[in-house]
């Protein structure tokens, strides 16, 4: 379980979060929605450690993350895999080696033990005829499968994906965002994704916060979205619906 107690962000003179609380639980799929620029992906960097929010609370299963000592930071953050946008690959190394890279780093595990936990990683996406592939000769789908793989070779117990969908064409975002969700599911990970995603909402929201200009406006499921009185969510709405038309 993750909560945030009003977290608030300030850059310049441009106030960025307005003071965020939000609780998410182990086994659902979060959803941070809302408008470019309205403090999506600098709510994910404050909760994740990237921005340090100017105040507020963020904690992990009850361990507060901010005022933690180096030590305890450091072991909340290794129960974290992360879902970079674009999927932030190493071109140079292979699928296998993107995968196996957190193991490297943080674990003193033998080659063996290595060795079979990608394995096992590459097999749950799917993927694990494509170990030996570099990332310039596989799809945008594949892509996002290795940096899911990679997000929880270490077993985390909280996964961010920071526009899991982009650059995906319909039908593969679907499927990624299945994924995501069944793995949640499977291993109770507490998963908080950022998307802009018309079908993902409809999808995966297991419960979704609403953006706007900073402020939490709205939060709620896939069920009850469509029955909001929120003006500026419903143009959100709106809007997005409209662009899946054009894009038919
Ligand atoms: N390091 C930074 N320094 C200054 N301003 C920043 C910084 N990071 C983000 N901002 C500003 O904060 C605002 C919110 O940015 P953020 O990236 O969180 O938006 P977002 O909701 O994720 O948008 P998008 O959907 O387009 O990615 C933007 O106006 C952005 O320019």
């Amino acid at each position: 379980m993750i909560d945030i107690k009003n977290i608030t962000k300030t850059f310049g003179d441009r106030q960025v979060l307005a003071g965020i609380d939000g609780t998410f639980k182990p086994g659902d799929t979060s959803l941070i929605i809302g408008g470019s620029g309205t403090g999506k992906s600098v709510l994910l960097k404050c909760m994740i450690g990237l921005i340090k929010p100017d105040s507020g609370e963020v904690l992990y299963d009850g361990r507060n993350f901010l005022t933690a000592n180096l030590d305890d930071q450091k072991t909340i953050r290794r129960e974290m895999g992360v879902l970079f946008q674009g999927s932030a690959l190493f071109d140079s190394k292979t699928v296998f080696e993107n995968v196996r890279f957190p193991l490297d780093m943080l674990t003193d595990q033998s080659e063996e033990e290595k060795l079979d936990r990608v394995q096992e990683c590459l097999r749950r996406v799917e993927l694990e005829n494509a170990g030996d592939r570099m990332p310039s000769e596989i799809s945008g789908g594949m892509k996002k499968r290795v940096g899911i793989a990679r997000a929880i070779v270490l077993n985390p117990k909280y996964l961010f994906c920071d526009e899991p969908n982009s650059g995906l064409d319909p039908l593969t975002s679907i499927k990624i965002d299945q994924l995501i969700s069944e793995i949640t599911d499977e291993y109770k990970i507490t998963t908080v994704v950022i998307t802009h995603d018309m079908n993902s909402m409809m999808e995966i929201g297991e419960q979704i916060m609403f953006l706007y200009k900073g402020h939490k406006l709205w939060e709620g499921n896939s069920d009850t979205i469509t029955q909001s009185d929120v003006k500026e969510l419903n143009e959100f709405i709106f809007a997005n619906k409209l662009l899946r038309e054009m894009e038919k």
